[in-house]
Formats: structure tokens, C-alpha cells, sequence
């Protein structure tokens, strides 16, 4: 079960305004975004898109399909990540990537000051925004289940950070693991949160507010 707040306010009302909202405009010259499914690109990495249920941090879904995109070579460089860790007897398993901007707005209007470190302000966008973030864990490929971690996914507390020291010396090992194996194919955790890793060229890349649904399959 995951971590959940009180919306501020209903979640459908924010969900009517976002999408009547416009993101920020930005200035300069971005790459032609060309969003990857992961899964088609590797089948072995799981989904957990708890967005598209109900089992989130707002208790509602927020996704239609439940489906992860990044932009093109952050995807390849998954791809590689998923490799690599097979080796030590895990999987890549993913709770989000590309993520609609009117997405944020939606998380951002409903989270109660003292906890909005842990969504980005969609005045600036989310790196999710640009398809060159995601938020992630390791399954264990003998069982197939998702592994202990020092937090729950969207845990909005110090337990989140990337360097809470408690927690036991297991999960502090594995979510070493997946650090080390992020970085070394150029993404880079977030302080505050464990799972969620932004890739290096994301400057590169535009926001972006289609619906999973508008993306093709
Ligand atoms: C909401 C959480 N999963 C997340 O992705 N937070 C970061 C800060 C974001 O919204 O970009
Ligand atoms: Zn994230």
C-alpha cells in the first residue's frame, strides 16, 4: 500500500483545471522528442505505474493506461542499467517516466506545503516532464517481487532521502546498488527521493503535455 496524503483539494477539480492550464513557455532550442516505451524496447523491465491505479500518494488514478516512456537514449541507457543488474539477480521494476505536464500541476495543487519538496512546481516543469526522468526500484528476478527499500515508493518523509541512514543494512545495499548502476549510464538520483533518477541530457529536451493515450501504441 502506498504512502498517501490529503489532496488539498479534490482531486478531480485540479484534474479539470490542469488540463485547461498551459505549461511554461521556454525559451532556446530543444530536441524533436521521440518517446520510447520501455517495455517494447526490453521486456524483462517491469511496470508498477501506480498512477494509473489507485494506489498512489493522492488514492487516485491519474493515468488512463499503465504505460512508461523516456526520451530515446535515456530508454537505451535503461535498457543497459536492466542488463547489468540481471547479472547480480535483479530487475529494473518502474513506477514512472515520461510524465503529462498537467500531471505535476495536478501533484503540486494537491500537496500540502510541508511535503511539496517531494513534487516539482510546474512553473519549472518536472524532468518526468521532459521524458528524461524516472522513478524506479529493483525486483528480485528469483521471485519476481519488488524489493525492501530504506521507504516505500512516494514515501513523503526523511526515510525518502537518498541518504537516510536507517532503514536495514540490506535495503541500504540495494538501494546502493541501484545508484551505482544508474550512474554509471548518466542519471543522477534526487536527494529527496531514492527512486527517482533524472538523465543527464535533459536540457535537451522540451516539456511536453500529451496523454499516454495521444502517444500511439
Ligand atoms: C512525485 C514524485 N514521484 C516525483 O517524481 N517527484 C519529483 C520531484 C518530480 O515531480 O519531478
Ligand atoms: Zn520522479
Amino acid at each position: 500500500m502506498s504512502f498517501r496524503i490529503t489532496p488539498l483539494r479534490p482531486v478531480e477539480e485540479l484534474r479539470v483545471e490542469a488540463l485547461k492550464a498551459t505549461p511554461p513557455v521556454e525559451e532556446g532550442t530543444f530536441r524533436q522528442p521521440d518517446l520510447a516505451e520501455l517495455v517494447k524496447l526490453d521486456p524483462t523491465i517491469k511496470l508498477d505505474v501506480r498512477y494509473a491505479t489507485a494506489n498512489n500518494f493522492l488514492g487516485t488514478p491519474v493515468y488512463t493506461q499503465a504505460r512508461a516512456f523516456l526520451e530515446g537514449p535515456a530508454a537505451q541507457a535503461l535498457v543497459i542499467v536492466n542488463d547489468r543488474l540481471r547479472k547480480q539477480g535483479y530487475g529494473l521494476i518502474i513506477h514512472d517516466g515520461y510524465r503529462p505536464w498537467y500531471v505535476t500541476k495536478i501533484f503540486w495543487d494537491a500537496t500540502p506545503d510541508d511535503k511539496k519538496k517531494f513534487v516539482a512546481n510546474p512553473a519549472d516543469g518536472s524532468k518526468h516532464n521532459r521524458g528524461c526522468a524516472v522513478d524506479l526500484s529493483l525486483y528480485d528476478l528469483k521471485t519476481g517481487e519488488e524489493v525492501q527499500m530504506p521507504s516505500g515508493y512516494d514515501e513523503m518523509t526523511d526515510r525518502a532521502y537518498a541518504d537516510y541512514p536507517g532503514g536495514t543494512a540490506d535495503e541500504r545495499a540495494r538501494r546502493a546498488l541501484l545508484r551505482e548502476a544508474m550512474e554509471k549510464q548518466g542519471f543522477k538520483v534526487i536527494p529527496d527521493e531514492w527512486w527517482h533518477f533524472d538523465y543527464k541530457d535533459w536540457k535537451l529536451y522540451p516539456i511536453i503535455n500529451v496523454k499516454f493515450e495521444d502517444l500511439g501504441q
